[in-house]
């Protein structure tokens, strides 16, 4: 099957992976082996795992797609997902996102996390995501919560809000790209994050007057989680606020089923950050503690859909998730990923009001998403065309950053 970034009718065209001197290519061709050797490191793989990460690296440097065994238990997904036309076909002629995401299936696969046996459930990415989480920035923005619970309310909520979509640059793939930005420098005090200064640099689109409108007629809110650890401490900070200071009723927290672009967070991944933030003592500790009381009493529920891990839009989600969604006053979006399936992973005119882009949502959704790829929407169209006299490395640095609302 030969695609086109053309397919999908008259929509903007869809990135592809191979386009010389693209981000996406320099993903396919240089992240992922780059990430392979290190995943062969990460933990004392048997030879027969290191013999199928080898293969892997080859296929994906050398070779053509191949499809899952037919013993896998998710081949019939995969299946459905699109994978027997592309089996045979060269990685960078595959759309992106495509690309992407059944990359990261292989590699479970080669590490035999599916399969039943002694590795079965483990994470390949587990100490990279461990270390971030015992890092002494966590540390520090753990004790930062101290000073924000000070703070009169609105300064607090804003705080939490930068605080979460700033998180979204401490991001274990994106580190791994020497073209990427620098995730360790992502981190101010709270409520400092809103312009990191500099030209192509900063807030870029902020609608989050819209958001907390539309936060405090909440009953129920979805919040699609992205990365684990550094991302995901203020992720759940902010969930408290809603649940406590703002008075949602309930939380639906959407994690990935398994690991996935390197920092995904899994339900493990909830779990060791709740665990850290009880650790921490203060605020941070109060806040665990009461997260920890919410998902006993259901007012805090966690999801692993498998479509979470799909390689495909979220306008062709399945129904069920679709009536989630559906049931909730907001869906919050955590993310670039998140925001690549949401408007679909495609080269939009930045100026492209980002409702139009995402066309259609169960909910009124928002995205909370520091700019690491092409896709990008909802622009004003002067800081679009500021940003884009500069080039266009100002959309994959991810110091650039939107807090976008649809619906
Ligand atoms: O963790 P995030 O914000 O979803 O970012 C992951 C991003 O990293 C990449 O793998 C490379 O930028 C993108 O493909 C993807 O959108």
């Amino acid at each position: 099957m030969a695609e086109t970034s053309l397919d999908g009718g008259d929509r903007a065209p869809v990135v592809m992976g191979g386009e010389p001197g693209s981000y996406a290519r320099s993903v396919l061709t240089e992240r992922h082996p780059a990430l392979i050797s290190r995943v062969r490191d990460a933990h004392p793989y048997t030879p027969a795992q290191r013999g199928r990460l080898d293969l892997l690296l080859e296929e994906i440097t050398s070779g053509k797609v191949q499809p899952l065994r037919p013993e896998a238990h998710d081949r019939a997904v995969w299946e459905s997902w699109g994978m027997d036309e592309r089996t045979g076909v060269p990685w960078t002629a595959l759309p992106f996102l495509w690309a992407e995401s059944y990359f990261y299936r292989r590699l479970l696969g080669a590490v035999g996390y599916f399969a039943p046996g002694p590795w079965q459930g483990v994470d390949p990415f587990e100490p990279s995501k461990t270390s971030e989480l015992r890092s002494s920035d966590a540390d520090e923005e753990m004790q930062a919560l101290d000073t924000v619970a000070l703070l009169p309310s609105e300064e607090r909520d804003r705080a939490l809000l930068l605080s979460a979509l700033w998180g979204n640059r401490a991001d274990l793939g994106f580190a791994l790209s020497e073209r990427g930005g620098a995730p360790e420098s992502a981190h101010g005090a709270p409520g400092q994050r809103g312009a990191p200064g500099g030209a192509g640099e900063g807030l870029v689109a902020d609608e989050s007057g819209r958001l907390w409108e539309l936060l405090g007629d909440a009953e129920r809110v979805c919040f699609v989680a992205d990365n684990a650890a550094r991302e995901l401490l203020p992720d759940l900070a902010l969930i408290d606020l809603l649940l406590t200071s703002r008075r949602v009723g309930s939380v639906v927290l959407h994690v990935k089923p398994h690991p996935y672009f390197v920092s995904d967070a899994t339900m493990a991944d909830v779990l060791a950050a709740l665990r850290r933030l009880r650790e921490a003592g203060g605020e941070a500790a109060a806040c665990g503690g009461r997260l920890r009381e919410a998902m006993r009493d259901g007012s805090l529920a966690v999801r692993a859909h498998p479509f979470s891990c799909a390689p495909l839009p979220y306008s062709a989600m399945p129904e069920d998730l679709e009536a989630d969604f559906a049931a909730s006053s907001l869906t919050v979006l955590k993310g670039d990923l998140n925001y690549r399936r949401l408007v679909g992973d495609r080269w939009w005119d930045p100026a492209t009001p980002f409702a139009e882009a995402v066309g259609g949502f169960p909910s009124p959704v928002a995205a909370l998403r520091t700019v690491k790829s092409d896709t990008v929407t909802g622009l004003d169209p002067v800081v679009a065309a500021e940003l884009e006299a500069g080039g266009i490395g100002w959309r994959t640095s991810g110091r650039c950053a939107v807090v976008q609302v649809a619906g």
